[in-house]
């Protein structure tokens, strides 16, 4: 099997114009059925519907009271009161009752006085006809009721039913075909060996064609065998309106999906200028659609979204779902690729009247990326990137109450911030927590532009020994802020389990055999290690690995465990979290830095109280390695 090396470039809009242009002729021809008007919700109606019945189908009483003939009513007055007689001059009724025969208005009850059991007293005429609702007053026979090409609402089900239509032609739901592939994949349920994957991206499908209005069916996992594949996607494609094939479309060894495409049908496009989302592939076997999405479920997501959300909109004669853009400002600097638009995954919050976007663009393999998300953003081709505190739009995924009732906390990352998110969001329903891991000096930054509202730092001052402090007095002089003590925490090397090298102070980093990943410039790790190294007057050159970055503890404990660097300076809870040994050096404060005028709000009041619960210290206090005796106690205002 040859490999596929060439993908094209093609821009999504153009993609998206080839895609829908060659399956116009397709879309048009839709399947029809009858169904059961009460199971019609969300359906489009595929011919008019028109009332076989009217609504009331008689005369009716809009009120409980009394039924009368309005000419016997004429002359009653305050002072005339009128008597009527039961039987003859009225009969008794109650709302939705059918007026009986000869009589023509009601009296609602509140204006009748009784005189005795078969006599009633009223002192004001009735106007004929007042309280009946007259035949077809809601519905008349052979009215239209709904029009072709109309979606199903609750009330539309309701006068479906109000006009006696009891069966309704509608468009046939879009069936899609889901064929999962790849020899390392193993059904969810199992538990998977060394190199198998859980497959879970069909079941993401099924999900999302669901949610879009169609129905999936999904097939067997096909190993990466062409003849299995052919033999799936001709039963997938007889049993179905369109196909999706997922992963195989990149450039590995068993990537078939665009050969087979261009041998049993027609291929249109491989590859896209987006990121993610390269490697979609778009065709047409027996004129039916079929796409191929990558393997990888961010990229996955992003080409259902481009390709298969507006194919089944139009195969169910349906609008797209609206997306809601609002305008955010970016937390922190992303690059871009001048070759693609790049789709980005966002956590946002509101501080003062800005919307802040977090990019959590941590590649097309991390499906958290999406749960994390609240909206994505989009930055077009031909820009290299954009800065912090520029402008951008984003499709929100939430709602703007729940974006404004959100605490922003930027800076040094801690799996406490975590912890303090989910203790929030238990207890106050309202709140929930948004964290980005941008560094301390990267919090402090974000205070500063007003784009979050605490800021959690860890910065030693390497002139004073005093921390946070200084820097706070340095970087943000021109601001009140509120200094709280969230932690102690023990720094230290993160190594292989039973430490093989044998690694017990900064003396050793510079071992030849002993490479090290380092924390990006700006953290308070980083800060901690240079003030260490040059208190021991070692020469950071001399650490191989110096120079590799990474942004958070738990990757920095990744890379260890990964076995690509044999430490790095770390907190003991990413040691355990990754299986991995921990050798503590030194201790450190950890502390969350707050502007003053948010203490008003009620989300940031309530995040201060989390802090000082007993339930969040005796989490932290479980995990190790943090001492929170003073946690939540405000120790300096600046
Ligand atoms: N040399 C190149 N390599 C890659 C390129 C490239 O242009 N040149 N493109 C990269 C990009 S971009 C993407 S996106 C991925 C797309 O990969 P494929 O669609 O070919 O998919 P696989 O390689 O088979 O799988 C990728 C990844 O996803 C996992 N996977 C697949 N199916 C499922 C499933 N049903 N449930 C859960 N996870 C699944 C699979 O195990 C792999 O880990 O290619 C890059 N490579
Ligand atoms: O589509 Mo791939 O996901 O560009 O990374």
């Amino acid at each position: 099997m040859e490999r596929k090396i060439y993908l094209e470039n093609t821009p999504l809009e153009k993609a998206i114009n080839m895609f829908f242009e060659k399956a116009e002729g397709y879309i048009k021809y839709r399947k029809t059925e009858k169904i059961n008007s009460q199971d019609s919700l969300g359906r489009m109606t595929a011919s008019p519907v028109f009332a076989h019945l009217s609504s009331p189908h008689f005369h009716a009483a809009a009120m409980d009271g009394i039924a009368v003939k309005a000419e016997k009513t004429f002359k009653a007055t305050e002072l005339n009161p009128v008597r009527l007689k039961k039987g003859v001059d009225y009969v008794e009724v109650d709302t939705g009752n059918p007026l009986p025969e000869g009589f023509n208005a009601v009296i609602m009850i509140e204006d009748v006085v009784s005189v005795d059991n078969e006599t009633v007293e009223i002192i004001q005429p009735a106007v004929p006809y007042q309280h009946v609702r007259p035949i077809g007053e809601d519905i008349v026979a052979t009215e239209l009721i709904l029009p072709t090409n109309h979606k199903i609402r609750p009330w539309d089900l309701a006068a479906l039913l109000a006009a006696g239509i009891d069966f309704l032609e509608v468009y046939k739901k879009v069936e899609v075909g889901i064929i999962p592939t790849g020899v390392e994949l193993v059904p969810a349920g199992t538990v998977p060996e060394i190199g198998q994957i859980i497959e879970f991206n069909s079941h993401f499908f099924a999900a999302l064609v669901k949610e879009w209005g169609g129905i999936p069916h999904s097939y067997d996992i096909v190993p990466d065998e062409y003849e299995v594949l052919k033999k799936t996607v001709e039963k997938a494609l007889s049993e179905n309106d369109f196909v999706i094939i997922n992963a195989g479309s990149s450039a590995g060894r068993k990537d078939y999906t665009s050969k087979l495409i261009s041998e049993m049908g027609e291929l249109l496009i491989h590859g896209i200028a987006t990121k993610p989302g390269k490697p979609a592939i778009l065709g047409f076997i027996q004129n039916k659609p079929v796409i191929g999405v990558p393997g990888y479920p961010v990229s996955a997501y992003f080409v259902m979204d481009f390709f298969v959300k507006p194919l089944i909109a139009k195969l169910n004669f349906q609008q797209l779902p609206y997306a809601k853009k609002i305008e955010a400002v970016i937390s922190r600097r992303v690059v871009s690729s001048l070759k693609s638009e790049d789709f980005i995954p966002v956590k946002l919050g509101k501080v003062k009247e800005k919307i802040v976007a977090t990019p959590i663009n941590k590649g097309a393999g991390v499906i958290m990326s999406l749960v994390r998300a609240d909206g994505v953003m989009c930055i077009p081709q031909h820009i290299e990137g954009i800065e912090a505190g520029e402008k951008i739009k984003v499709e929100l995924w939430k709602s703007l109450e729940s974006i404004e009732n959100t605490v922003v906390c930027i800076g040094s990352h801690d799996p406490l911030i975590d912890i303090i998110g989910d203790l929030l969001s238990s207890h106050y329903s309202l709140f929930s927590l948004s964290s980005a891991h941008v560094g301390s000096m990267g919090g402090i930054m974000a205070l500063k532009r007003g784009e979050c509202h605490a800021a959690g730092i860890h910065l030693l001052d390497a002139e004073t020994g005093q921390y946070n402090i200084p820097y706070i007095k340095r970087y943000l002089k021109d601001n009140e802020v509120l200094l709280f003590h969230l932690v102690e925490r023990i720094q230290g090397f993160l190594v292989q389990k039973g430490n093989p090298l044998n690694i017990k102070n900064f003396a050793d980093l510079i071992r030849p055999e002993v490479t090290f990943i380092n924390r990006q410039k700006g953290s308070g790790t980083r800060l901690l290690l240079d003030y260490k190294l040059k208190e021991s007057g070692i020469d950071s050159k001399k650490i191989i690995g110096y120079n590799r970055e990474e942004f958070t503890h738990l990757a920095v404990a990744a890379e260890v465990k990964a076995g690509s660097a044999a430490t790095g300076l770390g907190i003991m809870s990413a040691a355990k979290a990754m299986g991995l040994d921990f050798v503590p050096v030194c201790s450190e404060h950890y502390d969350i830095a707050i502007l003053k005028e948010y203490m008003n709000l009620e989300s940031v009041k309530a995040f201060i109280e989390i802090i000082r619960s007993r339930e969040f210290k005796e989490k932290a206090e479980g995990l190790g390695g943090y001492n929170t005796e003073k946690a939540g106690i405000l120790y300096y205002e600046g």
